[in-house]
């Protein structure tokens, strides 16, 4: 991966965080801070993401290109906080849209990172893997699709009928249909035998597991950046296993960010990250389709199809925390 500019050595450990910068509650030190800044970005998140996000490496970094951050107060309108220059949030709410529609009328140089519809495209499992289907990719030798899934809306006793009518192969991975930041929208489990099937909880997608070797590739596309990382991900399943094992497997949550895999000592052929000119093939096109600019794509390799990935999951403004530990970051922009 070909990227810019490394962080110095006093910037790798012992950051302060700038209460100036971020200064959700104190207008004047925001203020402040805005003035004497090139660029101000305001954003609405959750506790959990501010947390997440706004961390002292990023905000040490920011703070030397001259970016700012600015808690924006959601129960007053836009126009009267700011001035912002970009604005950066992960809220669909009808009420959020409108208060966003309303200040861009007034402020259309303001740059919303990103539009509520398109974020609200990938709140459900179903409609953000659409666009995957539609991908031109035939100039590719490699081959990316999406496991074969069905949707249950309700009754959980129709689910055997539905499944055996749609032609899906257990094991099935029943992911709640709703992806709304809850931590109940991340209770996967795994479930093994028809039988067990009606004991899941709807609204809800099945999903075919697929075999990949235990490693999965999180795709982060920020802005026109790449970054690919590896993480550990659920175990192959065997015909001993399948056999053997019944009843509905709780998922814990696998793939996240503590599970990096970038340094394990994996089979080379389990750790070859996907090819770079696909990854910016695919990028810029689910960029275009989504109508996004900070996502990030899980994708796994079929085991013994080492031609065929999978994307299994698209995450609005995920997590870059792990982004922060590469020395280059050239989605930051920092050189
Ligand atoms: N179809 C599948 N085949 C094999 N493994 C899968 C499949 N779907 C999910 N997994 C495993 O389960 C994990 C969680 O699934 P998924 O990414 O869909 O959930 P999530 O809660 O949306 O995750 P995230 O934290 O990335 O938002 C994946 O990282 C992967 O390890
Ligand atoms: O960095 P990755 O591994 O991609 O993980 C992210 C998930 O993909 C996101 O879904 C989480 O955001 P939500 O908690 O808003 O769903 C996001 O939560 P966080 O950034 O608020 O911790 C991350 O857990
Ligand atoms: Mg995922
Ligand atoms: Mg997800």
């Amino acid at each position: 991966m070909r990227l810019h500019g490394d962080v110095s050595d006093d910037e790798e450990e012992g950051a302060v965080m700038d209460p100036a910068l971020l200064s959700p509650s104190s207008p004047p030190a925001g203020a402040a801070a805005a003035a004497a800044s090139r660029l101000v970005v305001g954003y609405a998140l959750t506790k959990k993401k501010v947390k997440s996000f706004l961390q002292p490496k990023l905000l040490l970094l920011a703070r030397k290109k001259g970016i700012s951050f600015i808690s924006i107060d959601e129960t007053h309108p836009l126009s009267e906080q700011g001035p912002f220059d970009i604005i950066l949030h992960k809220k669909t709410s009808k009420e959020w849209q409108r208060f966003l529609e309303d200040y861009h009328e007034v402020h259309p140089e303001v740059t919303v990172l990103d539009p509520p519809n398109a974020i609200e495209h990938l709140n459900n499992r179903q409609s953000m893997l659409e666009e995957v289907a539609d991908l031109n990719l035939s100039s590719f030798y490699e081959e990316v699709c999406t496991p074969r899934q069905l949707v249950i809306m309700k009754d959980p006793s129709s689910i055997p009928t539905a499944v055996a009518m749609a032609g899906l192969t257990l094991p099935l991975v029943a992911k709640p249909l709703v992806v709304d930041g809850t931590s109940k929208s991340h209770e996967l489990s795994l479930a093994y035998d028809e039988a067990s099937l009606p004991m899941l909880d709807p609204p809800l997608v099945l999903q075919e597991f697929v075999n990949h070797g235990g490693i999965l590739f999180k795709v982060y596309i920020i802005g026109e950046a790449i970054q690919v990382v590896r993480r550990f991900s659920l175990p192959d399943v065997n015909t001993y296993d399948l056999l053997n094992n019944v009843g509905i497997y709780r998922l814990p949550r696998v793939s996240c960010a503590a599970a990096s895999a970038d340094h394990a000592d994996l089979d080379p052929r389990i750790a070859e990250l996907p090819p770079r000119p696909l990854l910016e093939k695919l990028g810029r096109e689910l960029r275009g389709r989504l109508g996004l600019r900070l996502f990030n794509i899980d994708m796994i390799r079929e085991l013994g199809a080492n031609d065929r990935y999978y994307i299994i999951d698209i995450n609005y403004f995920p997590g870059v925390s792990s982004l922060l530990h590469y020395p280059r970051l050239a989605w930051l922009g920092h050189e």
